[in-house]
């Protein structure tokens, strides 16, 4: 069984290096590790990185990453993902250096193609992570678009050890899930549409007010606010949608439910309605979700 510790990091490809990197420092709130060469690694955490950003021709997501409970889980999760048909790809000692990490493996999933990597001991930072603008606390969560629902939520609650914490519809179309046994109520969700992409991606904001500063600072700097500020009803979190220098749909997320890993509550089966997504009534613009393509690449980049 896989057990996890977290949601780590995503790779994005940009079109514009110099100006994400500035825009996620600077507005989203994380802060700089190191450039190599077209990669900038951020973080949001003691972790080495929690956001890598690579120049690109377009814009999309490249890679998401999750660190395993334990390193010594790791051939037991390679093995079995082995046994899955998902042929697993452990990178060299040279990829794995220079991600600040220890043994990871990488492979594609087999519904909407994006990669996968799982990871153990990731170098920590000597000093503390600090945010410079708004007073983000972690890396949150990943939601994607798919037009294959039903076949990606097996995958992930069979084949991976996700577990639904909340459905939506009559025809289920909503998915929150959380990677076992990590307590937030998802760092990973899934919805009907008709296409597979990203949705958008979450950090969680420390307190109310800090969502509520960040409305008027993103205004400051002419940064779309695509939805919010408001509450939605799966997770009881205050959120605020708002548009990276590519399109990308981000979200400051605050006051998520938590589950035990033991005795949690079973998931609810919520009516798709305007209060559902949003207790205070409103509405995503036009542009809410609407970029986010998923770019495949080869799973290894530096062979040895
Ligand atoms: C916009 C959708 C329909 C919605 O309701 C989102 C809910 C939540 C939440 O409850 O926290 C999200 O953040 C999410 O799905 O990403
Ligand atoms: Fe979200």
């Amino acid at each position: 069984m896989i057990r996890y510790k977290k949601l780590g990091y995503v790779v994005l490809s940009v079109t514009d290096l110099n100006k994400s990197t500035d825009f996620y420092e600077n507005v989203v709130g994380m802060q700089f590790v190191e450039r190599e060469n077209e990669t900038v690694y951020l973080r949001s955490s003691r972790d080495h990185h929690n956001l890598i950003l690579e120049q690109g021709p377009e814009a999309g997501l490249k890679r998401v990453a999750f660190e395993l409970e334990k390193a010594s889980q790791f051939q037991g999760v390679f093995d079995y993902l082995t046994e899955q048909g998902l042929n697993p790809v452990e990178l060299s000692k040279k990829e794995t250096q220079a991600l600040a990490q220890g043994r990871t493996l990488r492979f594609k999933d087999p519904i909407i193609g994006v990669t996968y990597e799982f990871y153990v001991e990731m170098m920590q930072m000597g000093l503390p992570f600090v945010p410079k603008q708004a007073k983000i606390t972690r890396f949150l969560h990943v939601v994607y678009d798919t037009n294959r629902f039903d076949e990606l939520l097996d995958f992930y609650t069979n084949v991976l050890n996700f577990v639904v914490s909340d459905f939506s519809g009559r025809e289920v179309a909503w998915a929150w899930l959380r990677a076992f046994p990590t307590p937030y109520h998802h760092n990973l969700a899934i919805t009907k549409g008709p296409e597979n992409k990203l949705n958008h991606l979450a950090y969680q904001a420390e307190s109310v007010d800090d969502i509520g500063i960040q409305v008027n600072k993103l205004n400051d700097n002419n940064v779309p606010i695509l939805f919010g500020p408001g509450r939605h009803h799966p997770s009881g979190s205050i959120f605020l949608y708002f548009a990276d220098p590519d399109g990308l749909t981000l979200e400051y997320s605050q006051g998520m439910e938590e589950f035990p890993e033991e005795n949690a509550r079973e998931p609810r089966r919520l009516e798709p309605s305007k209060e559902t997504i949003d207790e205070w009534g409103g509405s995503p613009k036009p542009d809410f979700a609407k970029y986010g393509k998923i770019i495949e690449e080869d799973l290894v980049k530096i062979n040895n």
